[in-house]
């Protein structure tokens, strides 16, 4: 099932922002994310030997930069070996001129040679380590399509966001410079250090004794830098879900006058970012200072006795001299070692960030054997059938759903009624596999909805929602979003064989239409207005029919609704109701409603209680015959200011008079109210 995951870093280590409800302090943070890798953490190497996953078409570009950069490092450790020959020969010895010129003129061959190899890194690496954050990016934004519901329920956006954005870049740094620079400054130091002992190995070896110390603070720095990166990269993720919501909730902020918590609660994040910043910085400035002074101070130890070995005979100018020069060769990378330790580090926490979510196996992914989409089991319309369905989210006493068993009549709108929290919602999910069963099974046409491709699936079942989001695009755009350009789900037909346009504007204006949506044609644009973020310019009762005409405009056969019009009066839901049934005959709807008026418009009610269906039939025979029914349509009635009419007062013999109130009046009378009543 999909929620079968582990507890996740909703929010990691921070306080429920004031923007929700109750602006209640969230309590313990949750247990860091599960990890869908291996058990124990992976080592710095191997997690970053990841990567080559994503960066493999770059790894030969990087490898010429790599190169090109070790190159340049051996030209400049040549180069104290042309002055140990230059003093040795020339200088000390011949005294020639020529020598002199000859020896100039190689060492600034090898330093224009070393400018141009460093020049050619930056060429070769820059490039494709964007390939390789762009691979990555996309890979990781098309992993999020793909995961279900039940994921981006426990995650929050700005950890996502700031996986996605900052971790990425920080991998980029770390694949175009600080990869290629490790490795070439460990290289250096290593053959350095081994031209140094050869060059005059009592210095060398004093040299390397000073190493010690070095491995032993870098080993401490390592530890400590990694546990910092990490806190940091988790808490630069909440930020950005403090700033997320923030935004989102600005309406509930500002309404219930919250904008000091919201501020208060920001400004303590971002001062513990600061912290663990600080704290980082503080740690690397401490080692970097260590690898700085340490090489210097043997420097100037090897100095003393370099000289002492000149004077005893035991060593030449000229080796001193390359000695020193080499040193100083030595020492530019011993002393960047902290910065591109730090840099490695940071890019390790960001890659494991990365690695937690795109590593999450998609519960919701498509069989290995899809079946094909299936054609409508009845004349009527498509079948629906739930068989005896179990859904148990991770982490409660007891599942959701218990043994539901349901079959909706094709073609025909079936209401689901239960109380708050009965798991109308949940199973109203199942159909389009917004979220999975966890036993049991859901068919469509007599097929499992598992056992369909996702877009076969999608073609057939199309939802609204209550709480309706829309996309920062055009009216257009975001209505025709599931009209999808492979065949028709209703006939099959190719899209090529008709005028697509044509056949798009006659969905959109269809569907706008049967949901009520006229205010469109009042818009500046008409369909072309592009609606703001989320729809946000919009009325709520606007967005939620724009939502409806989603759903209307992929013309499913399967439409499951989740109380889609409880923000628009009652005369336009009724309406919506009505076109809905001229529109798409012989589609079979799942409705939840929580307007006794919409439930009582249905062709049959199921009857949502303790996890199982309890009944099922149509209102009038329910509001007489079930007890939990009447209990729930009264509750519903009162929280609406509607009525509910009392079942027991029909005549003998007949059905009881249905739901008075709204506008029934047509049900009242007992007249079809729709061409399929
Ligand atoms: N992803 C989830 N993880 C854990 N629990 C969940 C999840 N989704 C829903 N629930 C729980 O399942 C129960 C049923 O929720 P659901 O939204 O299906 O109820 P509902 O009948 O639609 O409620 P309402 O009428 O208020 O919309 C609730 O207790 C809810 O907290």
């Amino acid at each position: 099932m999909t929620g079968a995951e582990a507890p996740t870093p909703k929010d990691h280590g921070r306080e429920r922002n004031p923007a929700q409800a109750g602006s209640t302090r969230r309590p313990a943070a949750p247990p860091p994310p599960a990890q869908s890798g291996p058990e124990r953490p992976r080592s710095t190497p191997a997690t970053l030997a990841q990567l080559v996953r994503w960066a493999r078409p770059a790894i030969p570009r990087i490898a010429m930069g790599g190169v090109a950069a070790l190159l340049a490092s051996l030209l400049a450790l040549a180069i104290p070996q042309v002055l140990r020959a230059l003093v040795n020969g020339p200088l000390l010895t011949s005294g020639s001129t020529r020598g002199v010129v000859q020896a100039a003129g190689l060492v600034l061959v090898l330093g224009v040679t070393e400018a141009v190899l460093v020049w050619s890194r930056r060429v070769f690496v820059a490039t494709p380590a964007t390939l390789a954050e762009h691979e990555m990016r996309v890979s990781l934004f098309d992993h999020l399509l793909d995961l279900p519901a039940s994921f981006h329920d426990r995650w929050s956006g700005g950890q996502l966001l700031s996986r996605i954005m900052g971790d990425l870049s920080a991998v980029r740094r770390w694949l175009a410079f600080g990869f290629v620079m490790l490795v070439v400054s460990s290289v250096t130091v290593v053959v350095g250090l081994g031209l140094m002992v050869a060059t005059a190995w009592q210095l060398g070896l004093l040299y390397l004794a000073g190493a010690i110390p070095m491995v032993v603070l870098t080993f401490r720095f390592r530890t400590a830098y990694a546990r910092a990166a990490r806190r940091a990269r988790d808490q630069a993720g909440d930020l950005a879900t403090t700033v997320e919501e923030s935004v989102h909730g600005i309406r509930v902020i500002k309404a219930f006058g919250r904008g000091d918590e919201a501020h208060e609660d920001f400004v303590r994040q971002a001062d513990e970012l600061r912290e663990t910043e600080v704290m980082k910085a503080r740690t690397l400035a401490r080692v970097s200072f260590s690898l700085t002074t340490i090489p210097e101070a043997v420097t100037a130890l090897c100095l003393g006795t370099g000289v002492w070995l000149v004077v005893e005979g035991q060593a030449s100018v000229g080796a001193l001299v390359a000695f020193f020069a080499t040193a100083a060769v030595v020492n530019r990378p011993v002393e960047a070692i902290g910065n591109l330790l730090a840099m490695t580090l940071d890019a390790r926490a960001a890659t494991d960030r990365y690695l937690e979510v795109i590593d999450k196996p998609n519960t919701l992914a498509d069989p290995a054997a899809p079946a094909p989409r299936p054609a409508p089991a009845s004349r009527e319309g498509s079948t629906v059938e739930l068989r005896d369905v179990v859904v148990h989210f991770p982490g409660s006493a007891d599942p959701v759903l218990d043994g539901v068993t349901l079959r909706l009549p094709p073609g025909r709108t079936t209401a689901l009624v239960g109380v708050t929290g009965s798991g109308k919602s949940t199973l109203l999910g199942l159909v389009p596999r917004l979220t999975d069963v966890t036993s049991g099974a859901v068919l469509v046409d007599g097929v499992d909805v598992r056992d369909l491709r996702r877009t076969d699936l999608r073609a057939l079942v199309a939802p609204a929602f209550e709480d309706s989001v829309l996309f920062s695009a055009s009216v257009r755009e975001n209505v025709l979003l599931g009209v999808g350009n492979d065949e028709d789900p209703r006939d099959g037909e190719p899209a090529d064989t008709v005028d697509a346009t044509a056949d798009d504007d006659a969905r959109l204006a269809d569907a706008l239409a049967a949901a009520q949506a006229t205010f469109v044609r009042d818009l500046p644009d008409g369909v072309d207005t592009v609606i703001g973020e989320e729809g946000m310019s919009l009325s709520g009762g606007q967005r939620q029919r724009l939502a409806l005409a989603r759903a209307i405009a992929a013309r499913p056969r399967v439409l499951v609704l989740d109380d889609p019009l409880s923000a628009v009066d009652v005369t336009t839901e009724t309406a919506a109701t009505e076109a809905l049934r001229t529109l798409l005959p012989g589609t079979t709807t799942l409705v939840v409603a929580h307007r006794p008026s919409t439930v009582a418009l249905a062709d049959h009610v199921a009857v949502l209680e303790n996890g199982r269906i309890t009944g099922t039939g149509t209102h009038a025979e329910l509001l007489r015959d079930h007890p939990h029914y009447r209990y729930v349509l009264t509750a519903l009635a009162e929280e609406h200011g509607e009525h509910v009419a009392d079942a027991d007062a029909a005549p003998d013999g007949e059905a009881p008079p249905p739901y008075r109130g709204g506008s029934l009046a047509g049900l009242r009378s007992g007249t079809p109210t729709g061409g399929r009543r």
